[in-house]
């Protein structure tokens, strides 16, 4: 079979889309979607996400979110980004979208050429004496470290995703250094990548909360710098948690292709 597809980046964090509202793809077919992955024997990406039909009147679609080992995972807050730029150019969507992901709904607007993506409300953020945690819609540890940018966070972070209290489950494991009072540099070790990958949008997102968390920055719009590019987050304090919570940046298609599979 020709399989078409599309690839896309969000700040260097690169996928595979497939439009799969007729199910030419099966959803648990982890070989396949792991060899288009592969970047030596497929296409190559961090991810891959099908654009599926909507379950409920109001979504435009659903999202189905696959790591680079071919199975199923949490949400990808760049890999939404992508999605909803992919179906604004399919025609599915305007500049507006509503979506259903495995962590529940998303809105989701196209303006001036980045896309702003609703997270999930976060309710509780751990503070503990070398790290925080906290789940994103994908779950996220948090450390602050001098000289990020020589730091080894391929083995470092290989070791925290493997060790206590992670364990099979794992996490990502995002390093941050402070930059300025609202802006921040991120490195990240993303589980299911099991490497660094240039951003992780859910890992931003779970950086920015945990540093007003432990009152590194007051600030509720709060910029990130990442290998891949830059992106903004943009958040509401309530009483337990946050609300509001945006992901905002840029989203790309790369190019388009037919694969034999
Ligand atoms: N690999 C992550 C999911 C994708 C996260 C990242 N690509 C993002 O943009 O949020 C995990 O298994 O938790």
């Amino acid at each position: 079979m020709v399989l078409t597809f599309y690839k896309y980046q969000g700040t260097g964090n690169d996928f595979v889309i497939i439009d799969n509202r007729e199910s030419i793809v099966s959803k648990n077919d982890t070989k396949l979607i792991a060899r288009l992955c592969d970047r030596k024997f497929g296409v190559g990406a961090d991810g891959l996400m099908l654009l599926e039909k909507p379950q409920n009147d109001e979504d435009d679609f659903t999202m189905v979110y696959y790591n680079a080992d071919g199975k199923e995972s949490t949400m990808c807050g760049n890999g939404g980004r992508c999605l909803v730029a992919f179906a604004s150019f399919m025609g599915v969507v305007k500049e507006k979208a509503v979506f259903t992901a495995i962590d529940g709904k998303h809105h989701a607007e196209i303006k001036d050429g980045l896309v702003y993506l609703q997270m999930q409300d976060v309710s509780t953020v751990e503070e503990h004496e070398s790290h925080l945690f906290l789940d994103t819609g994908s779950p996220h540890h948090v450390e602050l470290v001098e000289g990020l940018k020589e730091y080894n966070v391929d083995s470092v972070g290989r070791k925290i995703r493997e060790g206590a209290p992670y364990y099979t489950e794992g996490t990502n494991v995002n390093f941050v250094e402070q930059l300025t009072d609202k802006s921040f540099l991120v490195r990240t070790y993303e589980r299911g990548v099991e490497g660094e990958t240039l951003s992780c949008g859910t890992g931003v997102t779970a950086v920015a909360l945990a540093m007003h968390t432990s009152n590194k920055t007051q600030a509720q719009e709060v910029d990130i710098q990442t290998l891949g590019g830059d992106l903004k987050i943009t958040f509401e304090k309530e009483e337990a948690g946050y609300r509001n919570v945006y992901l905002i940046g840029p989203a790309k298609q790369v190019f388009k292709g037919e694969i034999e599979c």
